[in-house]
């Protein structure tokens, strides 16, 4: 080995050893007569706080609650770390609650788990401490035993600003991701049971399968309403800055079958919403629609269908004629307009990421104050079926794929943009046979026949870019036909959603 003379020889690193415990310990024996006990204590742990090698490590403690409330960071930890197990792991919990879709596989106590974030390495720990608690003023108190849960995450300490600022708020985005994931969407409807006193909602697990790749919709109007959806769960600021209650209003149009609630279903399976389908023939006092309105959760689609008979008052009279004078007069006083300031009041005040949506088949009869603008902030056309739709359609009910190519398709195509035929039925008509080719031909035999028979789109409504024109049925017949189906919308309402 090399030794260099200017350097200390062992023997004299040892002697400096040993002359400095021994002055330590001359030290300490004099402390210990000359220092009184409790200033000698503080004195010694002082010492040892700086003579204390430092660490680079910084150990962040992540507890399950903060107060009284539960910590959110925590929550979300437990979510994000199920993601990142590793094959090291010798532990795991297993559960499932009857409203969960998957197994909850989660850390064991003591369990440790190595992540990478940003080629930082971070190492978590899940830690279940048990603690005695004795009420030392209760004689009788045996103590109770409690169990403190914590997260402790250590990295290196020059990364603490990354942490901090993008690691940790990665961990409640990614959660949140995966536990919307997870999340078990409810239609909540009215129980308007004789034996229960007024009404109040009643759920169901909301199991549409509808959602914006099996609708039939031009591509820019459902880009249109992805985008505005996207910008709305995004704009939380944005809402409270300008002082506006986080809401946004949709009113879907068009003729029955054109997929309005196919489109609510797959706008709340897109965002995860639960949906509230508000049947205001069925609230026969305003104090329920507030009783109602205030059980409505954050981040829920409230749905209001067939406005234009839902609010036909003289209807409603009639079908709550059992039902005292006093509450007929208030009804009758009961606008839409009014009923959305009274949405609104309490939107303001206790609503969070709420959706609003109106459909009506018959746009032209609402009340021009609910379609001023500002009112409803977007107005969604869903109209007959056009090729695009059709081969949408034809994808998901045939499997032939929108690349691929049918000999029958150019005369489909031809045919289908002058009938008036809605997704509805196109649907029902691929549906009759597995058989791609028999299917399309006897669509092909459908549109021609509806074509012959100049079909018209009785329900359409006209929004002034001429699709009224196209009518071919006088007005007296029309009348008819619109009363005809308000009558069958309004039976609709009365027996509950058709979504
Ligand atoms: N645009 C569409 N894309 C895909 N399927 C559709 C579409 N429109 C209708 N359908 C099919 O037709 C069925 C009925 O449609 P939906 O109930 O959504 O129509 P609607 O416009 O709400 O009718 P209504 O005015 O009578 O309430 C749906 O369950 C779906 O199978
Ligand atoms: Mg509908």
């Amino acid at each position: 080995m090399f030794w260099s003379r200017d350097m200390p020889s062992p023997s004299s690193i040892f002697s400096a050893y040993a002359s400095m415990t021994a002055s330590v310990m001359l030290v300490r024996s004099m402390a210990n007569d000359l220092i009184p006990h409790p200033v000698r204590g503080y004195l010694l742990n002082a010492f040892r706080y700086f003579i204390k090698p430092t660490s680079p490590l910084l150990t962040l403690i992540i507890e399950e609650s903060s107060g009284i409330t539960r910590n959110q960071v925590f929550d979300a930890a437990e979510v994000y770390l199920s993601s990142r197990l590793s094959p090291e792991n010798e532990r795991l919990k297993i559960s499932k609650s009857p409203k969960d879709k998957n197994l909850m596989i989660r850390l064991e106590k003591g369990e440790k788990l190595v992540d990478w974030f940003d080629g930082v390495e971070l190492k978590w720990r899940f830690i279940c401490a048990e603690s005695e608690k004795n009420n030392n003023n209760n004689p009788n108190d045996m103590g109770m035993r409690s169990e403190k849960r914590y997260f402790e995450v250590s990295f290196n300490k020059k990364h603490k600003e990354m942490v901090l600022g993008s690691y940790l708020p990665l961990i409640l985005e990614k959660a949140k991701e995966m536990k919307d994931e997870e999340r078990v969407l409810k239609m909540h409807t009215l129980n308007t049971s004789y034996c229960y006193p007024g009404v109040k909602w009643d759920s169901i697990n909301l199991e549409h399968p509808s959602t914006f790749d099996t609708l039939a919709m031009e591509a820019e109007a459902k880009n249109a309403v992805i985008q505005d959806l996207n910008r709305f769960v995004k704009r939380k600021e944005f809402y409270k800055r300008v002082g506006r209650a986080w809401k946004r209003g949709y009113l879907l149009y068009g003729p029955p079958g054109t997929g309005k609630s196919s489109l609510i279903a797959a706008m709340a399976n897109y965002l995860k919403f639960d949906i509230y389908d508000l049947q205001l023939a069925n609230i026969v006092r305003d104090s329920d629609l507030r009783k109602l309105l205030l059980a409505t959760a954050n981040r829920s689609i409230l749905v209001i269908e067939d406005i234009d008979c839902s609010v036909d008052l003289p209807d409603r009279r009639h079908a709550d004629a059992h039902n005292d004078v006093c509450v007929v007069d208030e009804l009758a006083q009961l606008t839409l307009s009014g009923l959305l300031n009274f949405i609104d009041g309490l939107w303001s005040s206790c609503g969070d990421e709420r959706i609003i949506i109106f459909t009506t088949n018959h746009k032209e009869r609402l009340d021009p104050a609910l379609l001023r603008p500002g009112r409803m902030d977007m107005h969604i056309h869903m109209s007959y079926c056009s090729y695009h739709g059709f081969r949408l359609l034809a994808s998901n009910y045939l499997g032939i794929s929108c690349e691929q190519e049918h000999h029958l398709f150019g005369e489909i195509e031809g045919l289908i943009e002058d009938t008036h035929i809605t997704p509805a039925q196109v649907a029902e008509e691929l549906m009759k046979t597995e058989d791609s080719e028999h299917a399309l031909e006897s669509f092909v035999k459908l549109l021609k026949r509806k074509k012959m028979e100049g079909d018209v789109c009785e329900n359409e409504t006209p929004d002034g870019d001429g699709e009224a024109k196209k009518r071919k049925i006088n007005g007296k017949q029309r009348k008819t036909t619109l009363r005809n189906t308000q009558r069958q919308t309004q039976r609709r309402t009365r027996r509950g959603t058709s979504l």
